[in-house]
């Protein structure tokens, strides 16, 4: 089984990394092969629309190809002015359904303010929705995020990072329920 982790940041130094990474290695911990997609290191173009999508850059293909051959997925964002990164938005801007029909998505969210980022995992939620993947219910956000991570990259809130390793396993339980098929299960 394989899930792939998305941090929708573009800062190399990044607490959404950290907190999609608390997640992916949860699921590993329950048995999945992972793999991070730091978007900070990706470099995908602007969606433009073009009539002829073979013409995009080979990173196009390759994200795209990544999120294809996944069984479950992870996606984190940092809260920007109430909602998901840009670069994020331009990164899901290239998968259609097909591409994420049927699929279990895990969604976090971060933010520098007290409050978390509920907006932007509400929002994630709805994308979900209508790329036809199924969002998980808990969606948990790490409030003020400067200073939300020891230096392990573990929660310093004892409660928050096992709400975080708990998605992470169901993840992986919920990929096997709605995949019955054997080569979608673990051994
Ligand atoms: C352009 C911009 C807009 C932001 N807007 C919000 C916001 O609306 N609410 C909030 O709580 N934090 C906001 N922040 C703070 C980020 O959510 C916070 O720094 C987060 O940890 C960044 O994630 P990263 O470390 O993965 O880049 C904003 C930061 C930037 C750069």
């Amino acid at each position: 089984m394989k899930i792939v982790g998305i941090a929708g940041s573009m800062n190399t130094n990044s607490t959404t990394k950290q907190a999609v990474a608390i997640v992916l290695d949860a699921a590993k911990a329950a048995g999945a092969d992972i793999e991070m997609i730091h978007l900070a290191e990706w470099k995908l173009p602007i969606y433009d629309a073009r009539e002829d999508a073979s013409t995009y850059p080979e990173v196009v293909h390759r994200f795209v190809q990544k999120i294809t051959e996944a069984d479950g997925i992870v996606i984190g964002s940092p809260e920007y002015h109430g909602t998901m990164t840009g670069a994020l938005k331009n990164a899901l801007d290239f998968l259609e359904a097909r591409h994420l029909r049927d699929k279990q998505v895990a969604l976090v969210g971060v933010a520098g303010g007290s409050m978390g980022a509920t907006n932007t995992v509400n929002t994630l939620q709805l994308i979900m929705r209508n790329l036809h993947a199924w969002p998980l219910p808990a969606s948990p956000s790490v409030p003020s995020a400067y200073n939300a991570f020891t230096p392990e990259g573990k929660l310093k809130d004892e409660r928050l990072q096992a709400r975080m390793e708990t998605l992470g396993q169901q993840l992986v339980e919920f990929v096997k329920l709605m995949n019955p098929k054997p080569e979608k299960q673990l051994q």
